[in-house]
């Protein structure tokens, strides 16, 4: 069963219905997700993490239930938040990378020498011992992504991974992501990034607008968006 599938999902929060009956399997390389603010991005995400369950219908990552199999998805799943401060949890950048490996099973010497392998592999053997408040923003994001590729999962999850970044790290990052063997999964508000996604879902207040190849979907989301920001842009937004 490769691949992550929806059938029939819905997520509600105190009676409102956030994600409305989605059906779909994602088998592709690269898969984008766009919408507007509020039209369910972040929680599809958490919904394919395992983070949260849906209220009705079902998930299944690689056939397993995400929000059961905890630990089956370690090696499966990996996110990264927009946020690197409700990722980190230890003192020091060596201990974090450490963390996910031991939780894998991993030795604390072998999960040692994975995180030296991993920091040697990308320039940041001097990070080991860092404190993880003397990373900027930016490096923290990093680390986290590092946390992540540290367990090979086989799809990685991104909310809006470029968001705050200069346009030389943004470069740095997509030949980095280009690179990745990995299934990525990638929330974006910028349409030229979702360019050269394999498939791209295009969500609207919980439901699919449109799913489909970007040269199809990205068009009428573009003319969607202008035509929008031209009357005026908040009075449609879900609250
Ligand atoms: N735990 C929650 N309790 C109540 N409402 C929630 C909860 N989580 C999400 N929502 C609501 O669900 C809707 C979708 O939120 P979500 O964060 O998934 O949107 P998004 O598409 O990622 O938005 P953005 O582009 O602004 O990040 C929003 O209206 C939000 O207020």
């Amino acid at each position: 069963m490769p691949g992550i599938r929806l059938d029939a999902a819905s997520y509600a929060v105190t009676g409102r219905e956030i994600l409305s009956n989605l059906s779909f399997t994602l088998t592709e390389r690269r898969i984008a997700v766009i919408g507007r603010n509020g039209s369910g991005k972040t929680t599809l995400l958490r919904l394919m993490a395992g983070l949260i369950a849906p209220s009705s219908g079902t998930v299944q990552v690689e056939g397993m239930d995400p929000a059961r199999d905890r630990k089956a998805m370690l090696d499966r799943l990996g996110i990264l938040f927009q946020n690197p401060d409700h990722q980190i949890i230890f003192p020091t950048v060596g201990e974090e990378l450490a963390f996910g490996l031991k939780q894998q099973g991993r030795t604390s010497d072998e999960a040692a020498g994975l995180v030296s392998d991993l920091l040697a592999r990308h320039g940041r053997t001097h990070w080991e011992k860092a404190p993880v408040q003397t990373l900027s923003h930016g490096q923290r994001h990093f680390l986290c992504l590092l946390a992540i590729l540290a367990m090979q999962p086989a799809t990685i999850l991104l909310d809006e991974p470029f968001a705050g970044f200069d346009m030389p790290t943004i470069a740095r990052m997509s030949r980095m992501f280009d690179a990745l063997p990995q299934r990525l999964i990638a929330i974006t508000h910028a349409p030229h990034t979702a360019a050269n996604a394999d498939r791209v879902l295009w969500l609207e207040a919980g439901r699919i607008r449109a799913d489909g190849r970007p040269g199809d979907v990205l068009p009428q989301f573009e003319a969607e968006m202008a035509r929008m920001g031209a009357v005026d842009a908040d009075t449609d937004l879900a609250l």
